[in-house]
């Protein structure tokens, strides 16, 4: 859980060179790293600049005269900071650089640099390379420091699939300015069912706690409840089951989607490329902050015991977290998929509905209102009624502000938090429609039903969730509310007896979990004792420390 030091070599390097290397440089490199005997990281970020990749300070500046490229860090802010791998284990990374061509400023480029030798794995000389030190999460990663000083590679190490620069210095252009960003958007793509996973692992421990704990009363009786049977600790715990099944749905189709640009791209079709983007940088931020908010609610929903290492969930809480930040900082995200939104408006006012592409299309189409005991259909337009509203008063306010005369970019920061709120109902409906769309495909009939059940569940809970946007134009009534909130917890209620196989479906085995109390068996309290008796405290009866401070305070006269 901690993470593994060569997991940006299988995450960023090897995909960065699939997408970015030309066939000729993947001859030399790809299969090396694909065996590991060249072990790389992807090191973009610095100490002063990760979101905004235009201002990164690390140049490479091409030699006619030699062919070379030469990497130089001016600054301590230039430093590249945070890349994991490079701290120690790496010999090799894809840097990502400002190019400069004849004085010519071109841009973030990626590099294949070698940073170590081959057999001595020092650092070679005018690199300055290390680890940054303990983090949140992550600890067994040696997320790293890298200065160059005037460090010389040959011109053919720039990744040249897209882009060139031939000998005499000749720029060729890619065919899509954010083609280099490739690799980011390929981990994106695949965050979703990462981050379905880890939220499946806190549900998995949470839920079968759940049945082994018994506190209190609902009815008196002989035997104190088990927790799960608390409309609270349901309500806790189910609408985040559903979610973790939604996210895993949605990664797969943006995961498929990533696959198909890849060939698209290959043959010169850059299209799908602006819709992945904003498709990904919304469904990143959505899906990693509803991760971590199911995750410390699985924590509370253990009690004491959640709190304590043996339940594990903490360690996933502190990896899952990460995704808020890496990839792009979620609201830095929110606001490229704003971009597109308010992009989608601009074509809508133009009365260019008709190219507007099949996510986006709802936005032109007015709802009046909507019958919801006819089922998710009818839920599916309530989903796209809020996004509608909130992305058209999100865009219409950055565009009255353009008209009053302030500038794009002050406009936009003034506009910034509604446009936020536009992504995230455009995602939300999104994951949504993946998710029945998902369960409408589901061929085993028992199956289906119980998916079918979390699927009605999660509409509910969204719903309710997004209340205000509904209301506020009196789209939805206070009644129609009303059957939303019996409709929750009727499923809450109906999903209780499947709650434990929903979990244990998704088959983590004990040694994955690591959890005293997320056990397959369920002997939690024995374990928890032995897991306690095993504290490194416990190993003598009587501490040194004892000696040392407290018989001297406990035996002071004053
Ligand atoms: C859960 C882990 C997932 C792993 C997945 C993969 C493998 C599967 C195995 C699963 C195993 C799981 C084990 C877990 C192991 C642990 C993994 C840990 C992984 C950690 C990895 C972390 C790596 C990093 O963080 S790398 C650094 C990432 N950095 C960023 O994301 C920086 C964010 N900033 C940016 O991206 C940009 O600066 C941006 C987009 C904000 C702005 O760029 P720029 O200034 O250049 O553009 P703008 O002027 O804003 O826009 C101009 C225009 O361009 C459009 N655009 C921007 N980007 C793109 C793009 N990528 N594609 C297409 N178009 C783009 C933008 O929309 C604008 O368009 P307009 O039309 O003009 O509006
Ligand atoms: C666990 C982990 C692993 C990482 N691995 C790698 C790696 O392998 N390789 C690599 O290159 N990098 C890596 N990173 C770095 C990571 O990609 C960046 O930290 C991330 O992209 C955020 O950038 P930042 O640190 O510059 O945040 P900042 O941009 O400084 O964010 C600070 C605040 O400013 C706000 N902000 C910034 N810009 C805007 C804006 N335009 N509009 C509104 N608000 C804004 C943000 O929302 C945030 O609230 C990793 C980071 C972590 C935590």
């Amino acid at each position: 859980m901690e993470g593994h030091p060569l997991a940006l070599h299988d995450v960023m390097f090897i995909p960065a060179l699939v997408a970015q290397a030309s066939d000729e440089q993947n001859k030399k490199w790809l299969r090396r790293a694909q065996r590991r005997e060249i072990v790389g990281c992807y090191a973009q970020t610095e100490l002063g600049h990760g979101s905004n990749l235009r201002k990164l300070e690390t140049t490479a500046t091409y030699d006619v005269s030699t062919q070379e490229f030469v990497l130089h860090t001016p600054q301590i802010t230039s430093l590249k900071w945070w890349p994991g791998g490079l701290g120690k284990s790496s010999n090799y990374a894809v840097v990502v650089a400002n190019m400069i061509v004849k004085e010519k400023h071109l841009g973030p480029h990626s590099f294949l640099v070698q940073l170590r030798d081959e057999i001595t794995h020092q650092s070679l000389k005018g690199i300055t390379v290390g680890d940054i030190g303990p983090k949140l999460s992550f600890n067994a990663i040696d997320n790293g420091f890298l200065g160059f000083d005037n460090y010389r590679i040959p011109r053919t190490n720039l990744l040249m699939r897209h882009s060139r620069v031939e000998p005499d210095g000749t720029y060729v252009k890619p065919p899509h300015a954010k083609i280099n960003y490739s690799a980011m958007v390929r981990v994106r793509s695949h965050m979703a069912t990462g981050q379905g996973n880890f939220l499946a692992q806190a549900l998995t421990i949470a839920v079968r706690y759940s049945t082994v704990r018994r506190q209190g009363f609902i009815e008196s009786g002989e035997q104190e409840v088990k927790v799960l049977d608390y409309q609270t600790q349901q309500h806790r715990l189910f609408p985040s089951i559903a979610k973790a099944y939604a996210f895993t749905f949605a990664g797969y189709e943006t995961i498929r989607l990533y696959e198909q640009l890849l060939k698209e791209v290959d043959t010169g079709n850059v299209s799908l490329m602006a819709d992945l983007h904003a498709l990904t940088s919304g469904l990143k931020s959505v899906v990693t902050h509803q991760t971590a908010q199911g995750i410390e609610q699985a924590r509370m929903a253990c009690g004491g015991h959640g709190y304590s290492q043996a339940s594990y969930i903490s360690e996933i809480f502190g990896v899952a977290v990460g995704g808020c930040t890496y990839e792009g900082e979620n609201m830095v995200m929110l606001l490229q998929l704003a971009r597109y939104l308010v992009k989608s408006v601009e074509q809508i006012k133009a009365g260019e509905s008709g190219k507007l592409g099949p996510l986006v299309a709802y936005l032109a189409v007015k709802v009046d209102g909507v019958d919801l005991e006819k089922g998710v259909e009818e839920y599916m337009k309530a989903f796209q009624h809020v996004s509608r509203l909130q992305t058209w008063k999100a865009s219409e306010k950055f565009l009255k502000l353009l008209k009053s005369g302030e500038k794009r970019e002050v406009a936009w920061n003034k506009s910034s938090v509604e446009l936020t709120r536009a992504s995230r109902l455009h995602t939300r409906l999104y994951i949504a429609e993946t998710f029945k769309r998902s369960v409408q495909e589901v061929a085993d009939p028992r199956l289906k039903e119980v998916l079918t059940d979390l699927l009605h569940l999660h509409v509910n809970y969204e719903l309710l969730d997004m209340a205000t946007y509904a209301l506020e134009d009196g789209f939805l009534s206070s009644s129609q509310l009303d059957y939303v909130r019996d409709q929750l917890y009727f499923y809450l209620a109906k999903i209780r007896p499947n709650a434990v196989s929903l979990v244990d479906s998704w088959e983590f085995s004990d040694m994955q979990l690591r959890s005293v109390l997320g056990r397959r068996d369920g002997n939690v309290y024995e374990n928890l004792v032995a897991w306690a008796k095993a504290s490194p405290l416990n190993k003598t009866d009587v501490l040194p420390s004892v000696e040392k401070y407290l018989k001297p305070m406990m035996n002071s006269k004053l």
